[in-house]
């Protein structure tokens, strides 16, 4: 397993914000992590991607503990373990052009300036022109700017990349197009994506494997076809209801899988 949690408990002050989580990623598959606001999903994203510390119990990357990969080497731990988080326009540094918050990840855990001809392939790779290096990220909408974010994200080649809720802060109109391009770098660069949400359909629509949390706890793990069509907790019900409520997906990994068990076909 790449990413993995083994009775996993976390706490910023007295109370527990994590509780006894168990978790296991394999490399090059999506998970997407589901429940409602204050049920723990930063915070465990925030402790696999090394940005916070002090857990209990097992958390490793790549068979090694990860406290113990950012004491020994935690550039190399953080060139492999990348995050895009929900705001953008707070990820960049707004007194800085695009051309200099894009090299940072690379000066500092490379120690390199990258060229030109590298800035530019990140950029092709979310779908942006150079147009945008000499601009500030107020001079950009929120889409650009998250495309951006996860161009900077890239750019030091990532095995992991953790999306804490990427689009909850974009327009609707963009939203789908960040959730495809997404979808698309997974595939063309085989990266293990790992992604939080509040909003079931996209969970259902971009991960193979879920988890639902609740109180800092996990209530239901497994394939996403198999949560969504057969969840074992209440909870999981309700989330699944009151999302139906609002939208049901119509497009992408679910609806294929929901098409192969219809016509017989395997779905693990
Ligand atoms: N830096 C912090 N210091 C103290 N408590 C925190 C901190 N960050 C989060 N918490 C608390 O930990 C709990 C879990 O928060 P967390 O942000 O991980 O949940 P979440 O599921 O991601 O919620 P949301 O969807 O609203 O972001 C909440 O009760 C929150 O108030």
């Amino acid at each position: 397993m790449l990413v993995e949690a083994h009775d996993l408990w976390f706490r910023y002050g007295k109370e527990w914000t994590l509780a006894e989580l168990e978790l296991s990623v394999e490399s090059s598959a999506t998970l997407g992590i589901v429940g409602e606001s204050g049920s723990g999903k930063s915070t465990l994203v925030r402790l696999l991607c090394g940005l916070i510390t002090g857990a209990s119990g097992t958390a490793r990357y790549d068979g090694r503990d990860i406290t113990e990969w950012l004491r020994r080497d935690a550039k190399q731990f953080r060139r492999h373990n990348q995050i895009v988080f929900q705001n953008p326009a707070s990820s960049l540094d707004p007194r800085m052009r695009i051309r200099t918050s894009l090299t940072e990840p690379v000066k500092a855990l490379e120690r390199r300036v990258p060229t030109l001809q590298e800035i530019e392939q990140w950029l092709a790779l979310v779908g942006l022109g150079s147009d945008v290096l000499a601009r500030y990220p107020h001079q950009l909408s929120g889409g650009q700017l998250q495309r951006i974010a996860i161009a900077r994200a890239l750019s030091v080649n990532p095995t992991v990349l953790y999306a804490d809720e990427p689009t909850s802060a974009l327009d609707v109109s963009v939203q789908a197009q960040v959730l495809n391009l997404l979808m698309n770098l997974r595939q063309r660069l085989g990266l293990t994506l790992v992604m939080v949400s509040h909003d079931l359909a996209i969970v259902g629509r971009m991960s193979e494997q879920m988890i639902v949390m609740k109180s800092g706890r996990i209530v239901e793990s497994g394939p996403t076809l198999n949560v969504m069509h057969n969840p074992q907790s209440d909870y999981t019900r309700t989330l699944i209801e009151a999302a139906q409520a609002v939208s049901l997906p119509t497009t992408g990994v679910y609806e294929n899988r929901l098409a192969n068990t219809r016509s017989g076909h395997a779905t693990s």
